[in-house]
């Protein structure tokens, strides 16, 4: 039977559908109430589960989101890392609200997103859902929180869902970037600073698939109220691109680009100025008036235009781009290089923010893997029972809460690609074992399965762990570590790279475009070890980005918490996975697991207690 709260929601949703009361919900809301139950005929009481695609109607959709798809995910990782403690999950939909990319917050969280469905595969349209944070904002092609009750259907009032649009470099709908959260302790508005940060990481992605889309041409950003536009124009100063920000700005339309209008209709400024790598110049409407600054990136590659048909790409790009002026990374990729068709495991080691989930990406797509899936897992982000299901996959009716359908698990998903597990060094014992069959035999056997199904992997895994110690003294399975490290990488630390100043220079210039550094900023980011490493620097030009005024980020705009000394080795979670095997290797007996680490039992508990080790077997 419905409770009290749920008739009143229902009640409540009806007689503002239906014109009766206006009570307080905002008028978008009732807007998307009225369509839910007068255009789309559904019922708020109804309950039950998404359409959920099967994984063949799920790669039919994505097929023409790849592009899309990997241009955001290193934005959309950020984004749910940054987001991962308040316990949001990220997802990326298509047009039709097709969720096609998800990553959930780990710990207790996850298990309601998944009991929900709140994940890649569910289509959460208006048509279907009634007002629900992707379905109304991509039938309104505009950002939307949508909190809580404010959901048309009562069951999916325990989530609240922030959701900015995407648009594609021609300014039309492509998807929408989504964070929903079912943590009741969060106002309405925690979930509306949530949801700047999310329509900022949208037009950052859009940035980055206008870049790409355009990257044989000059594009210059346009400056306006509510953050620049783009506008991309050919060696002859025609227009052939703008972004949807940038087409209301100059009131540019798809006729007026096709038909090769010149540049200088809408802006001027000083072409010689601006022919050197990404220069900053002011920028003037075509009536002389000051419009702002502007930064000009030159075309990727030194062609004209009219040639329409891309150059071969150099497949060690990315891999050359990370390594940039740094002899140790460049000496790396260059013994990669000797190997990168060779299904050699690669182990990337370095700490949190140094890039190792770049590089990986970078190590796929210069391979002959490069056409096929890239695969990664966060094994530090998941309960154990979770990493097993995702991982190695179950069949129907495994267990209680599977898919009805079963899941083909992420190493079945990586065959013929690469499978990149990160923060291996948390893996669990158990998921170790089962790791290493995989790689010894070549085949997966999912849960509840009757057969194993063969897969061809290229495993790349990254840790900030040292796991050569660990693998002595236990902690790490010794017989897996020699599997992973084919080769091992070490990605040093921001502040150990020679061309540490070159990568701050282009991060400023990608994360605050509009903006310089002072002489004594400079000297603050150039001083300042970055325990964060890259991860950390971005996010603090893209704040200082923020708050610099007059195009000048001073060293006050700078959020450099003091960080005394040296950046220490993780030596408590070492000591934490060596207390925890040796009590897995003695059945969970502390008395005889303190014998073999030659601790007082005292001391065991007292270390027990506070790291809050598991016991029991
Ligand atoms: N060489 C680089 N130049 C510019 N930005 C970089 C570079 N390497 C990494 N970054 C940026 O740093 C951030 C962190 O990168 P990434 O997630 O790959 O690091 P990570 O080592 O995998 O981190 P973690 O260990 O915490 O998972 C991303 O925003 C990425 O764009």
């Amino acid at each position: 039977m419905a409770s009290l709260s749920a008739s009143n929601h229902v009640a409540r949703v009806l007689s503002v559908a239906n014109h009766v009361a206006d009570v307080d919900a905002s008028s978008r809301i009732a807007n998307s109430w009225r369509r839910s139950l007068i255009s789309h005929k559904l019922d708020p009481a109804r309950r039950g589960p998404p359409q959920t695609l099967t994984e063949a109607e799920v790669r039919h959709v994505a097929e023409p989101m790849e592009e899309t798809i990997r241009l955001a995910t290193a934005e959309l990782e950020d984004l749910a890392r940054v987001l991962r403690d308040a316990g949001y999950c990220v997802n990326l939909a298509d047009a039709n609200a097709i969720m096609l990319f998800s990553r959930l917050p780990g710990a207790a969280d996850t298990e309601i997103f998944l009991r929900w469905k709140v994940y890649t595969g569910s289509n959460f349209s208006e048509a279907h859902e009634g007002t629900n944070g992707l379905g109304t904002c991509l039938a309104e092609q505009k950002p939307i929180l949508v909190h809580r009750d404010e959901h048309f259907r009562e069951q999916w009032g325990i989530f609240s869902c922030a959701v900015a649009p995407l648009f594609d470099p021609l300014g039309r709908i492509a998807g929408a970037v989504n964070i929903t959260s079912c943590r009741d302790d969060l106002s309405r508005a925690a979930h509306q600073l949530a949801l700047a940060v999310t329509m900022q990481a949208a037009r950052r992605i859009e940035g980055a698939i206008f870049r790409d889309h355009f990257r044989n041409a000059w594009i210059a950003t346009v400056p306006g109220d509510g953050g620049s536009g783009l506008l991309a124009y050919d060696e002859d100063r025609r227009v052939v691109g703008a972004c949807r920000s940038a087409r209301a700005l100059l009131g540019l339309t798809d006729g007026l680009i096709a038909s090769g209008i010149d540049l200088s209709r809408y802006i001027k400024f000083d072409h010689h100025a601006a022919r050197g790598a990404e220069d900053i110049v002011q920028l003037r409407r075509a009536d002389g008036s000051p419009l702002g600054r502007s930064q000009i990136a030159p075309p990727q590659r030194a062609r004209p235009l009219t040639k329409r048909r891309d150059p071969p790409v150099d497949r060690f790009d990315a891999l050359h781009r990370l390594a940039g002026g740094d002899p140790g990374m460049v000496k790396s990729v260059k013994r990669l290089g000797a190997v990168i068709d060779h299904d050699l495991p690669v182990l990337l080691h370095g700490e949190t923010g140094v890039g190792k989930d770049l590089f990986a990406r970078a190590i796929h797509a210069a391979s002959n893997r490069a056409r096929n899936n890239y695969v990664a897992l966060n094994c530090a982000a998941m309960p154990e029972s979770l990493i097993d299901a995702e991982l190695f996959g179950y069949e129907a009716g495994a267990f209680t809460g599977a898919r009805r359908d079963g899941s083909k698990g992420l190493i079945v998903q990586a065959h013929g690609g690469t499978l990149f597990l990160d923060e291996i060094g948390d893996m669990p014992i158990a998921l170790q074992t089962r790791l290493l069959r995989v790689l010894e035999n070549r085949e997966v056997w999912p849960l509840g399965a009757l057969k194993p199904v063969a897969v061809d992997i290229r495993l790349i895994s990254a840790t900030h762990r040292d796991l050569g110690p660990m693998a002595e003294q236990g902690a790490f399975r010794a017989d897996l570590y020699f599997r992973l490290r084919g080769m091992e990488v070490r990605l040093p630390a921001l502040r150990d790279r020679a061309d540490r100043d070159d990568i701050i220079r282009q991060i400023a210039r990608e994360e605050a475009p509009s903006c310089r550094l002072s002489s004594e900023a400079w000297s603050q980011l150039a001083a300042y070890p970055f325990p964060g490493n890259m991860r950390q620097l971005r996010h603090v030009l893209r704040l200082a980005g923020c708050t610099a005024e007059n195009g000048v980020i001073t060293d006050a705009d700078l959020d450099l918490p003091p960080f005394g000394g040296r950046v220490e080795p993780d030596l408590e979670a070492a000591e934490r996975a060596t207390i925890a095997e040796a009590l897995r290797k003695h059945g969970g007996r502390v008395t005889e697991a303190a014998r073999a680490l030659k601790l007082s039992r005292a001391t065991l508990y007292r270390k027990i207690k506070a790291m809050k080790i598991e016991t029991a077997q």
